[in-house]
């Protein structure tokens, strides 16, 4: 009886053909990346922890909304029947046997699906290489989903097979008579030659849409060795990533996949489960992987090993061996269940050098590698995340070239501030305390001490939502927050309370909202905004897809009145439906609405105005209305909240004791000024910014006549450029036909003098490369008419190539 897996692969070997055993066992070139699988996981020293009480371990874990017996699942590996008859059937009924865990199905799976599905017991993925002709593949997968398969693993490190010197000195070919069950046509016998012929050598990122166009099912992506790579995939939608060099059968040189682990799980940060093949040989490797950052394992060769020494029952052996081991090494390293597998059980071994500390020393930086030293890699993944970066480079360019004009930050026009009117507020506000009651400790401690959670001034803001927004909700439901910013940390971090939870936001997007998801760990579907802003057949397309893959979309966050950053409001009847599809789908609904009170005319109804269900938080911000320096922001949230005895609070108390632990309190200073502008109006924001709402509608105004003059109609049409008309906010949109991304904003700010913000940092999943923001908030007239002139020249210029 076999003890080991190693022992299955020299009984496999006694048993197969030469040919086929170099087939199977191969790797590319010099076959390094192969050996450095296997060796990186030697290299593991494991450190247990003693007397835990860990009993018996559990080893079951739960991935993408299904609990598997154990943290395994068996990799795509081409024609099981290379190795048993019965091929994948064998395969399926034999893990079965050990363990109730995936089993991913090879495109080229020597048994048809139907076989296969018939015999299984456990969950079925279909691994999936993208043909030249998509249809093809669109086939296999209405097949396989048709069969019951639950998940497509897209594997994207083979446009075509790589260089495999044993198969090329023997001359390999597939025995007589195997074939690829689930295709069609010939050639297969020589699998590398017909790689070149039909895989689709040219795929792309946009591979994803493609398969989210043809199958609800979730998406993992199989081959990605870089947290760029990784990140590019979670943006693209995919619903988990798998860290993969193809067992070093395809580019030779790359790293170990256990090496790159800790960089892809970093990137990702919890927000996609990471899986990972590629030399896992033993139970300690796996607990290895798990603690390097994987969530489960694939196992590949040692599976046809299995079948090959002894059918079925050689692929139970297999796992069975593998479960054993993995129990015995959780037991003896003190860990009791699989969620007890962490970091601090690995450390590379004292020959290992880091591969950082390699290139500090290399740029002479080593004095940085002290005790102090920090890994980015070590740091929560969102400071290493894109999103993060761009405010810092528009920020970068902006300092850089003071003498550009900026139509990139969303800021108030300075000219309504006056220094006195701080003193003037805080003085009413005092006088406010005083008639009503307060005496002058009271009205001291009010100022200087630590204030209550949820806010001081909360009875004058829900006075104010009265009378200005017919928003008719009790002081007890609002939150006093630090800007608008905190609003929405604090309701994500109460409402995301597990990896399933998702949060919808219209696309493009806000980029507090999905900076803020980005620290909370929180998982995003972006929904495509059209001319009326959110679209509700989209919304609904999205809640569904969502649910399909067991995930549970709890709100959707979106920008109605003049949207940031596209400008748009979302007329009365599209918020009207949008309500009754948030009751319908039974979501919250996450209302940021910062532009309505400094924009001309008469705003359309708020959504929380038209909550009667209480569905709606709204996000409130006096940056606008009052001053941004104030940093003052609420949110309402009425909502009930029931706990297991029975008793109600409102989601605000919740808000409120997560922020007691996050800012404490919002300043009582700030709070007490931005009190004095409501007692000012009588609560009436509206009519307090009667002539800031009249200068920012003319500045828009203003920006759109100096475009139509700039681009007049043939100029417009012969340069493909063409913009919207937001009836008020601070921000426009702008389609131009070359890519408008940082390195043309560094060639406008430089050569042109203008500086405007790229579209594409406010598509979470990727969009709007050919669209520029301009905003028209603080700039004098002569400014605007300046920059205008500036950017056409610019467009001009970048549109000489791009048109031609
Ligand atoms: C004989 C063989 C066939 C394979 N066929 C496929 C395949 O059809 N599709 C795929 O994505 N990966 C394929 N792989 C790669 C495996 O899915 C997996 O990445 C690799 O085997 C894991 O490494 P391990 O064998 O060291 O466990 C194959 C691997 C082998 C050994």
């Amino acid at each position: 009886m076999e003890l080991s897996l190693g022992e299955f692969a020299l009984r496999a070997q006694e048993r197969l053909d030469p040919a086929v055993w170099d087939f199977i066992e191969g790797g590319a070139g010099e076959e390094r990346t192969l050996a450095a699988n296997t060796a990186a996981f030697d290299r593991v020293l494991l450190r247990p922890s003693v007397l835990t009480g860990a009993g018996s371990p559990q080893t079951a874990t739960r991935i993408l909304g299904r609990t598997w017996d154990a943290p395994l699942a068996v990799a795509p590996v081409a024609y099981h029947t290379l190795a048993d008859p019965l091929g994948e059937q064998a395969t399926v009924r034999g893990t079965a046997a050990a363990a109730k865990v995936p089993v991913v199905i090879s495109t080229f799976a020597g048994r048809t699906f139907e076989d296969i599905a018939a015999e299984a017991t456990t969950p079925l993925w279909l691994q999936v290489y993208c043909m030249r002709d998509h249809s093809v593949t669109r086939g296999l997968i209405e097949r396989a989903e048709n069969a019951g398969f639950e998940a497509l693993v897209l594997t994207v490190d083979a446009p075509r097979l790589g260089r495999r010197l044993r198969d090329l000195r023997n001359d390999f070919r597939l025995p007589p008579g195997m074939v690829p069950a689930n295709l069609a046509g010939d050639g297969f016998a020589a699998p590398a030659a017909h790689s070149r012929a039909e895989f689709d050598p040219d795929l792309d990122w946009s591979v994803l849409d493609w398969l989210r166009s043809v199958s609800t099912l979730p998406i993992l992506i199989k081959g990605v060795l870089t947290g760029p790579d990784a990140v590019r995939g979670a943006e693209a939608g995919a619903d988990g990533i798998v860290v993969s060099n193809h067992g070093g059968r395809q580019l030779d040189g790359v790293p170990a996949t256990l090496d790159v682990l800790p960089e892809v799980a970093a990137a990702i940060g919890g927000r996609l489960p990471v899986l990972l093949d590629g030399g896992v040989r033993r139970g300690r490797d796996v607990l290895a992987a798990l603690a390097l950052g994987a969530d489960a394992v694939l196992i590949g060769r040692p599976v046809l090993h299995g079948l090959a020494a002894d059918g079925a029952e050689g692929v139970t052996g297999v796992f069975s061996v593998l479960l054993e081991e993995l129990t015995d090494a959780m037991s003896l390293a003190g860990l009791k269940t699989v969620a007890d597998i962490g970091p601090d059980l690995v450390r590379p071994a004292p020959h290992t050098p880091r591969p950082d500390t390699v290139t500090a020393a290399a740029h002479g930086h080593t004095e940085t590698g002290g005790g102090a030293a920090l890994r980015i890699a070590d740091l929560h993944p969102s400071v290493a995340d894109p999103v993060m970066d761009t405010m810092n480079f528009l920020n970068e360019v902006t300092l850089r070239y003071p003498e550009a004009v900026s139509f990139a930050p969303g800021r108030p026009y300075a000219g309504f501030f006056e220094t006195d009117q701080v003193m003037g507020h805080l003085r009413r506000y005092m006088d406010h305390l005083t008639e009503q009651g307060r005496s002058q400790a009271q009205v001291r401690d009010a100022l200087f001490q630590y204030g209550p959670s949820a806010g001081l001034i909360r009875e004058l803001i829900a006075h104010s939502l009265r009378v200005d927004e017919d928003i008719d909700v009790p002081p007890e439901s609002i939150v006093v927050t630090v800007g608008c910013q905190e609003a929405m940390f604090l309701t994500l971090r109460a409402l995301m309370s597990g990896p399933d939870d998702v949060l919808l936001v219209s696309s493009p997007c806000y980029v507090g909202i999905t900076g803020a998801a980005r620290l909370l760990d929180v998982r995003l579907t972006a929904v495509e905004e059209g001319e009326n802003g959110l679209s509700c057949d989209a919304l609904e397309a999205a809640v569904t897809a969502e649910r399909a893959r067991g995930r549970r979309p709890r709100a959707v966050y979106l920008v109605p009145d003049h949207s940031n950053p596209s400008g748009v409001t979302m007329p009365l009847e599209a918020r009207l439906a949008l309500m009754d599809l948030a009751e319908r789908l039974d979501i919250l609904v996450l209302e940021d609405s910062p532009y309505r009170h400094v924009s001309p005319g008469t705003q359309v109804a708020s959504l929380k105005s038209l909550d009667r269900t209480r569905r709606v938080i709204h996000l409130g911000s006096y940056a606008k209305t009052v001053f941004p320096g104030a940093r003052i922001g609420f949110a309402v949230a009425d909502q009930p909240v029931l706990a297991p005895d029975g008793s109600t609070t409102l989601l605000a108390d919740q808000l409120a004791k997560i922020k007691s632990m996050v800012t404490v309190n919002t300043s009582p200073l700030s709070q007490a000024v931005v009190a004095g502008a409501l007692l000012e109006c009588d609560g009436r924001v509206s009519e307090l910014n009667t002539l800031t709402a009249a200068h920012y509608g003319e500045a828009m105004r203003f920006t759109l006549e100096c475009l139509a003059r700039e681009f007049p109609a043939e100029r417009r049409s012969r340069l493909q450029v063409s913009w919207n008309e937001p009836s008020g906010g601070f921000f426009l949109t702008l389609q131009v036909p070359f890519r408008a991304d940082n390195a043309a904003l560094a060639r406008s700010a430089q050569d042109f003098g203008v500086i405007w913000t790229p579209m594409a940092y406010f598509y979470p999943q990727g969009g709007g490369g050919h669209t520029i923001r301009l905003s028209t908030s603080y700039l004098t007239h002569t400014d605007i008419e300046k920059g205008i002139a500036r950017l056409a020249e610019f467009i001009e210029f970048e549109s000489a190539d791009a048109v031609r």
